[in-house]
Formats: structure tokens, C-alpha cells, sequence
């Protein structure tokens, strides 16, 4: 691999909820004003992130909602500027070099549905490949491909706006692709999409990647076992800073000094198997995962992290002593959710609706709104507005965008 194709040095961005305030009071009136009459504190999404991504890596960063992966992204695809910190991508500066650094980029952002309602699908393919100046033939091809890939051929001659909000997003995919960047952003590629398609989108990005000499891949995620399985590196990002970055295999090393054990257990009815575990020492960690009904019919699985393994001895023998029996036991191994548990103190997946909490192997469903918005287009237009430095992401922001020419919507 050769030397970084993406880095950040001390990057900060704070937004500022004042001016925010004065904005919305500006340009929208009732329940937003009372909104902006209610945010008080600058809010710091980036606390000094310094990163190196590798030219041919496939990057992830893991965080949870508002952890501020979608402001660094923004920020490297030249949609905001950082309030102090440089960033470069392929080597030049994404503040300066604006419009050099738009043509060799391309962001998919998977909340987002980008593209013109009135042109087919296969035609809004076609227009972003011009745009960048794809050739004719190359194009075609690429489209056909793609189209393939996201499952969308059956509906190539379907005018957008008459797609579902899931097709558009794979619409939305595959532009990403179309122009065939040097570097790619995707701010939660799958997010929402169903269990399939986001397996064969996840099958392309590491084959994109990977047989594609001299492309990079930043992709941001709140789904630990996406990061995992994708990424050849991981950084792990929380109230806008980094906390650790490594390989997933590093990464999960970290918590392998701890034994993961998932126990069956026969337990009298309605009693708190979770808290006689808890007594005993050298458990550092007790998680029920059964459901509240097992408990109540005398059957319930629990998933305790033991400092060494010795400590699953004790273990039996106070259960056995309270008249317990287990079931059955296995070892589980380490998971991202695990580093983030240790690095963080709490869940990587707490607080988020519809994600299993309590899961040692839980993912969040992602049937959650990003937040995030912009695709860029080459050479198109001034930086977009967000780039005065002002804070992004809010009807003006895109509506100004919009004007300059500075992304699709
Ligand atoms: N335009 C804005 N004005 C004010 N605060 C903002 C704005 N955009 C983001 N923030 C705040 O900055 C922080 C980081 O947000 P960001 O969208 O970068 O996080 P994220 O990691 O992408 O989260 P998610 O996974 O929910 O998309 C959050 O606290 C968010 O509320």
C-alpha cells in the first residue's frame, strides 16, 4: 500500500448554535424558531481528529449517532470547513484546492436520495457520468453494472419519482460508483436497506476496493459487525474524537485478555439468576440476554466477560450451590461492540431504537436517519456553502448548495 490518500491533522469544527439560531430565525419562522430558540451550547462534532488513511484502504469509522463521523466526511468532501485543523485528500489541501479535489471524489451519503425526479433511473445514471466526463462506452457499461449490483435493472426505465425511498437510496449507491473515484466517501452505505441488498453492496465495495488499484474507501457506520467484516481498518470515534484505530483483529485483541461466556441455565423460577452471578468475584461484567418470560418459566441465558477463565469454576459452584444448573455454556469471541464497551464504558449500540441492547453480538437494525446530506459534483460551481464555515446540514445550507451548482438533489 502506498502513502495516505486521505489525513486530517488536529481537525476541529464546532458549530455554533447562535448563529444557527439567527439563521433559522432568518429563513423559517414557528416550530424551528422555537427549536433554535432552544439550542444554547456550541456543539464540538470534531474534538482534534488526526487520521491517515492509506491509498488502496478500505476505512471505517465506527461511531454512534452524533459521534461526528458525517461532519468529518463533509468536511473531506469539501462541504464544510473545520473550524481549525487541516485535512487533505490525494494529497491536497480540501480547503484550498476545492474544485481539484471534487473531481477525483465521489459521496454517497445512505439516508439520502439524491438525483432528479423527472429522469429515469438509468438516466440520472448517465447524467452524473457526464458530468464527470465518464467516455460513452465506459459509462454504459458502468451503468449496466451497477444497475446489476443494486437490483435495479427491472426498473432502469423508471422515472425516480416513482421509486420507493429504498430504491431511490440504491440509486443514490450506485451514482456514487458511476464516476469511479479515485476516493470514496459512503456515510452509512446500507442503512435501512434490507438484509440482501446490503449484503451484495457490501460484496462490491471490498471487491471496488480491492481490485481497483490506487481507490480508497472512507465509509462511516454504526453497525459494529459492517465495520468488521468491510474494513481493513477501523477507527473508533466517539464525541468527536478518535479513540483507537487499528485493524478489527487488533482491535478485538485489545479484549481478549477477558473470557466472553454465554451460560443456559435451569434457575428457579422468578429468582435473579443475573444478580447471584454478580456475587460472585472477578466478574466484571454480567448481561442477561433471555427474555423476561424464560426468567419467569425457570430458564435464562446470561452473557458474563470473566477476567480469566479460572473465574468460570466459582461460577458453577454458586450456582450449583443456589440450585442452579447450567445448561450449557460456550465462549464467544471478542466483538467490536466488546472494544467499544471497554474503550467507552458503555454500548456502542445503547440508546439506539430498535438495536438489541443487552446482545453481546448486537447490531442496531439502521433504520435510522443519518442526518447528513451532500453528494459533490467535479468542478461544478462554487464550494458549497457550508464552506464559509457556517454551520451545515440546514435548509439554507442545501438550498444555497443547490443555486451554486454545489450537489445534486
Ligand atoms: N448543522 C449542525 N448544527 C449544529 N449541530 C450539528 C449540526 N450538524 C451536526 N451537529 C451536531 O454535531 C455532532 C456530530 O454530528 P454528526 O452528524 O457529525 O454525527 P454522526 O456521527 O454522523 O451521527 P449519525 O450516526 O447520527 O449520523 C452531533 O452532536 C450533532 O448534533
Amino acid at each position: 500500500m502506498a502513502g495516505p490518500s486521505i489525513r486530517t491533522e488536529d481537525l476541529v469544527r464546532r458549530y455554533d448554535p447562535q448563529k444557527r439560531a439567527l439563521r433559522l430565525g432568518r429563513f423559517r419562522r414557528g416550530r424551528d424558531r422555537d427549536e433554535a430558540e432552544r439550542a444554547q451550547a456550541p456543539v464540538l462534532a470534531l474534538a482534534g481528529v488526526s487520521l491517515e488513511v492509506r491509498e488502496g484502504e478500505l476505512f471505517g469509522l465506527l461511531g454512534p449517532n452524533g459521534a461526528g463521523k458525517t461532519t468529518l466526511i463533509k468536511i473531506l468532501s469539501t462541504l464544510l470547513l473545520p473550524t481549525s485543523g487541516r485535512a487533505w485528500v490525494d494529497g491536497l489541501d480540501v480547503t484550498r484546492d476545492v474544485y481539484a479535489v471534487r473531481r477525483r471524489i465521489n459521496m454517497v451519503s445512505g439516508g439520502e436520495t439524491s438525483g432528479y425526479g423527472i429522469l429515469t433511473v438509468r438516466e440520472n445514471l448517465w447524467l452524473f457520468s457526464q458530468l464527470y466526463g465518464v467516455p460513452s462506452q465506459e459509462a454504459l457499461a458502468r451503468i449496466d453494472r451497477l444497475l446489476d449490483v443494486v437490483e435495479l435493472a427491472e426498473k432502469a426505465g423508471a422515472k425516480m419519482n416513482r421509486l420507493s425511498t429504498g430504491q431511490r437510496q440504491k440509486l443514490n449507491f450506485a451514482r456514487g460508483f458511476v464516476s469511479d473515484p479515485k476516493v470514496l466517501f459512503l456515510d452509512e452505505p446500507t442503512l435501512g436497506l434490507d438484509v440482501g441488498v446490503a449484503r451484495r453492496i457490501r460484496a462490491f465495495v471490498r471487491q471496488w476496493v480491492h481490485e481497483r488499484p490506487g481507490r480508497t474507501l472512507l465509509l462511516t457506520t454504526h453497525y459494529m459487525a459492517e465495520a468488521d467484516e468491510l474494513c481493513d481498518r477501523v477507527a473508533i470515534i466517539d464525541r468527536g474524537r478518535v479513540l483507537a484505530c487499528d485493524t478489527p483483529s487488533r482491535l478485538k485483541r485489545q479484549v481478549e485478555s477477558d473470557t466472553l461466556v454465554r451460560l443456559e441455565l435451569a434457575w428457579t423460577p422468578g429468582a435473579d439468576a443475573e444478580e447471584a452471578v454478580r456475587a460472585v468475584r472477578g466478574i466484571p461484567e454480567v448481561v442477561r440476554v433471555g427474555s423476561a418470560e424464560d426468567a419467569a418459566s425457570g430458564h435464562t441465558r446470561l452473557d458474563l466477560i470473566l477476567r480469566n477463565e479460572a473465574a468460570i469454576d466459582p461460577v458453577f459452584r454458586h450456582l450449583a450451590g443456589n440450585g442452579g444448573r447450567v445448561l450449557s455454556f460456550s465462549k464467544a469471541e471478542p466483538t467490536l461492540e466488546d472494544v467499544f464497551l471497554k474503550l467507552v464504558g458503555r454500548r456502542l449500540t445503547e440508546g439506539t431504537p430498535g438495536s438489541p441492547s443487552g446482545t453481546r453480538n448486537g447490531q442496531g437494525t439502521g433504520d435510522l436517519a443519518s442526518g447528513s446530506s451532500g453528494a459533490t459534483v467535479a468542478g461544478a460551481g462554487e464550494a458549497a456553502s457550508s464552506a464559509d464555515g457556517e454551520a451545515p446540514g440546514t435548509e439554507r445550507d442545501q438550498e444555497t448548495a443547490r443555486a451554486e451548482g454545489g450537489w445534486p438533489t
